[in-house]
């Protein structure tokens, strides 16, 4: 649906925010994971046409066939895209119903009856319909971005693109936000883009980890986890050996469990010393990625 090539990014400050980003983005749900200052951003603010790459191609395939090439031709892309911007601003005094209306005129739906329609069916598919009258202002985090949702869906985009969406949401508002997701149309490309790693594990069957603005790994979730099986080994520590298990051992990710460390550490051998193996998860894989990388 959307191929991306060697896509390069630098900043007039110098810093590097793409670097060769290639990648193949098909229908449905992609989580595009990374750290905070991996590049999402940045990536995802050039493929919704806010800013200029420095080299590479974007291109996604048109509703007749036809592809459209992402980078230069800014009007067709807008036409096909739905996009969620990690700050999105709401006007507080202003209803959800109205709100959307007025996207929507902006959106070209120019007949009212026709808009009207589209609106309140996506209030419903959004599930804000009981409050569409509520000011903007009045909504919690979760109520704001379903709304956003429901307005990167006007137009019935091909391409949807949500940056970092969850952030400060409460576990009950992330899941029906990502719930919804999920339910988008089959004929969407979805890309989520987070540094929640179970928003990915949860949602998306295909992915891609990002960090300092290159791509370390694009494909399954399943796959990249089972690369790591029979090489995570976990272990309950105490706090004051902590630093020793670190410099001894390739430690991914430290969690504690009733207030004591729990580690996973990353070894090809079975690093004896009471460790247990443990089936590897996709924070395993995010973690081994971003080490490896470091190093
Ligand atoms: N307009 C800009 N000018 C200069 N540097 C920038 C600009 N925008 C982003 N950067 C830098 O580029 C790198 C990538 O930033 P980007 O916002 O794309 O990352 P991100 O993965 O979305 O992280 P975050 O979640 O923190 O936004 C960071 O080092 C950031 O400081």
């Amino acid at each position: 649906m959307l191929a991306i090539r060697n896509l390069g990014k630098t900043y007039p400050n110098g810093v590097h925010a793409l670097n060769d980003v290639t990648l193949d983005i098909p229908r449905g749900m992609f989580g595009l994971l990374g750290p905070n200052g991996a590049g999402k951003s940045s990536l995802m603010r050039t493929l919704a046409t806010l800013q200029e790459a420095d080299s590479g191609t974007a291109t996604l395939e048109g509703v007749d066939g036809k592809s459209i090439d992402v980078l230069r031709d800014k009007d067709a892309v807008r036409r096909q895209l739905g996009y969620l911007p990690q700050d999105f601003g709401v006007y507080p005094k202003v209803s959800a119903e109205d709100m959307l209306e007025h996207f929507a005129v902006l959106k070209g739906l120019t007949q009212r009856k026709q808009r009207r329609e589209v609106v309140d069916g996506l209030l419903q598919q959004v599930n804000l319909w009981d409050v569409r009258k509520r000011k903007l202002g009045t909504y919690s985090g979760g109520m704001r971005q379903r709304f956003g949702v429901a307005q990167a869906l006007l137009g019935s985009p091909r391409l949807v693109i949500v940056d970092e969406p969850t952030a400060g949401l409460d576990p009950e508002e992330r899941n029906r936000f990502l719930n919804l997701l999920a339910e988008i149309g089959e004929n969407v490309a979805v890309i989520l883009s987070t540094h929640i790693v179970e928003d990915v594990t949860d949602l998306c069957p295909t992915m891609a980890i990002l960090n300092k603005g290159r791509v370390l790994l694009t494909g399954k979730p399943s796959d990249a986890i089972a690369a790591l099986e029979n090489q995570v080994w976990r272990k309950q520590v105490t706090k004051a050996a902590l630093p020793e298990y670190e410099a001894r051992h390739t430690v991914l990710s430290t969690r504690l469990v009733a207030g004591r460390p729990v580690i996973h550490v990353f070894s090809s051998v079975d690093p004896g010393d009471g460790f247990e193996e443990v089936a590897p998860n996709l924070e395993d894989v995010y973690f081994q990625l971003l080490r490896v990388q470091a190093t």
